[in-house]
């Protein structure tokens, strides 16, 4: 493999990364391009490994010995210190981070998103180690437009929503709507990391993903996942369409995100990773801003594009609206609006996502056909019991 080169033209050197989380989502697609693309060697930490599973088997592969599994809870498990202090770099992906758990098992979420977070900044702390913290775009909250008036011209204006690292407030809504346990948790670790940069000298980036979706997110309820689980939003949509049932529109589907493809997002972090005079001591916001789209649009979308891959023909009424009480249960709440200032990112580290929404859905339903069609039709199929 031919030396690599960090952004300023000097020349990266191979180096031992802890990512804690790395069977996750993220941490799948982020573990493939360490290997593929670079010579750097991946102590992967997770519960889980079955969406690593492909880059873990074979001794044949050309990154054989270069990745690693630690079957490892970080709730209790005394081996984590030993595996930071093995590591140059910690990367922090474990949580719990989908919105059905925030309302519903509010003290999980908790301790997951700050107090299992504690002991890794601690140890990369104390053993002067450089980490990146994943964080998330719901810090932000609800946006300053929100409370404004309805037919208020101010909500056209984009200092009233778009989220800027430095400068926006994080607005959440009261203790009992438990949706920003997650929020809350999250944020406070964010003051955490920061105090200890700024008192104790720890080298951190926090990155704040803008709903990244693509291949391996989540699950499907009942075929890799439990028959009851709810997914976030790509996951419940293509579980909907595999089933050819209707999407189920939350609160009538007015809310408003901004997708980015995962590969997108996974360069921005490999810049991260290999740029650390330019990533250390910032936060980042992460995603696509020219990918908005309100969730019904989201879902007609996908139907779109799902009929396309599929060859199947679309439902008479491909979508129903459900209320979020039924849906997620008491005290949910939502973010309204998420369109990521980019200004940061792009003076650090010159990236920008390329993939545009409809692209994206392409390739994800793809894989999501190619992956679940054939179970889903079995179990559909199978007598279920009386
Ligand atoms: N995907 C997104 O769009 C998005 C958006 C905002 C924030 N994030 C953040 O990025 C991170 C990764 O998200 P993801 O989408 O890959 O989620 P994910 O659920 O797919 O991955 C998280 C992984 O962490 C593991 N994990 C959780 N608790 C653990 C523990 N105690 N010990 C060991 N492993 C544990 C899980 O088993 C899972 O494999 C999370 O911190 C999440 O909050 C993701
Ligand atoms: O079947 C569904 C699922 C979800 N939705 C709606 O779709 C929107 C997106 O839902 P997601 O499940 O992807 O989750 P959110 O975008 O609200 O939050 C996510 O964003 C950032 C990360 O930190 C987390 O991964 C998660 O909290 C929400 O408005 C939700 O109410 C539906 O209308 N129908």
């Amino acid at each position: 493999m031919a030396a690599r080169m960090d952004l300023d033209g000097r020349p990266i050197k191979p180096m031992t990364i802890c990512m804690i989380g790395a069977g996750g989502f993220i941490g799948s697609h982020l573990c493939e391009k360490l290997m593929a693309e670079t010579p750097h060697k991946v102590l992967a930490l997770d519960v889980y490994n079955d969406k690593i599973k492909r880059l873990l088997e074979p001794d044949s592969l050309p990154w054989a010995g270069r990745i690693e599994f630690h079957q490892i809870n970080i709730k209790h498990d005394s081996r984590l210190e030993g595996l930071v202090k093995m590591a140059d770099l910690t990367i922090n992906l474990a949580a719990i981070c989908t919105p059905a758990d925030y309302n519903t098992r509010p003290l999980d979420t908790i301790y997951s998103n700050f107090i299992d977070a504690l002991p890794v900044v601690k140890y990369c702390s104390e053993n002067s180690k450089r980490l990146i913290h994943f964080s998330t775009c719901e810090v932000y909250g609800k946006t300053i437009g929100s409370f404004l008036p309805k037919d208020s011209p101010l909500r056209k204006d984009p200092a009233y929503y778009v989220l800027k690292e430095d400068t926006s407030p994080c607005i959440f809504g009261s203790i009992e709507k438990q949706r920003w346990s997650y929020a809350c948790a999250k944020q406070l670790i964010e003051r955490l990391i920061y105090a200890e940069g700024a008192e104790s000298g720890l080298d951190f980036t926090i990155v704040r993903p803008f709903n990244w979706i693509g291949p391996r997110m989540d699950f499907i309820p009942g075929i890799d996942g439990p028959s009851e689980g709810v997914p976030r939003v790509l996951a419940c949509f293509s579980n909907n369409l595999l089933r050819r049932e209707p999407l189920k529109l939350v609160d009538g589907g007015q809310s408003q995100r901004t997708f980015v493809y995962i590969k997108d997002a996974i360069e921005a972090v490999l810049l991260m990773i290999e740029n650390p005079d330019r990533a250390n001591g910032h936060i980042f916001n992460v995603g696509n801003p020219n990918n908005e789209v309100t969730v019904r649009q989201l879902a007609e979308m996908m139907t779109q594009v799902y009929t396309k891959v599929s060859g199947e023909p679309m439902l008479q009424s491909p979508s129903i609206d459900v209320s979020s009480k039924e849906f997620y249960g008491e005290g949910y709440d939502d973010s309204d609006k998420r369109i990521p200032d980019m200004t940061i990112i792009n003076k650090q580290l010159g990236w920008n996502p390329k993939t545009s929404l409809w692209d994206l859905l392409e390739s994800t339903l793809t894989y999501q056909y190619r992956t679940y069609a054939e179970a889903i039709k079995k179990s559909m199929a199978k007598p279920t019991a009386s």
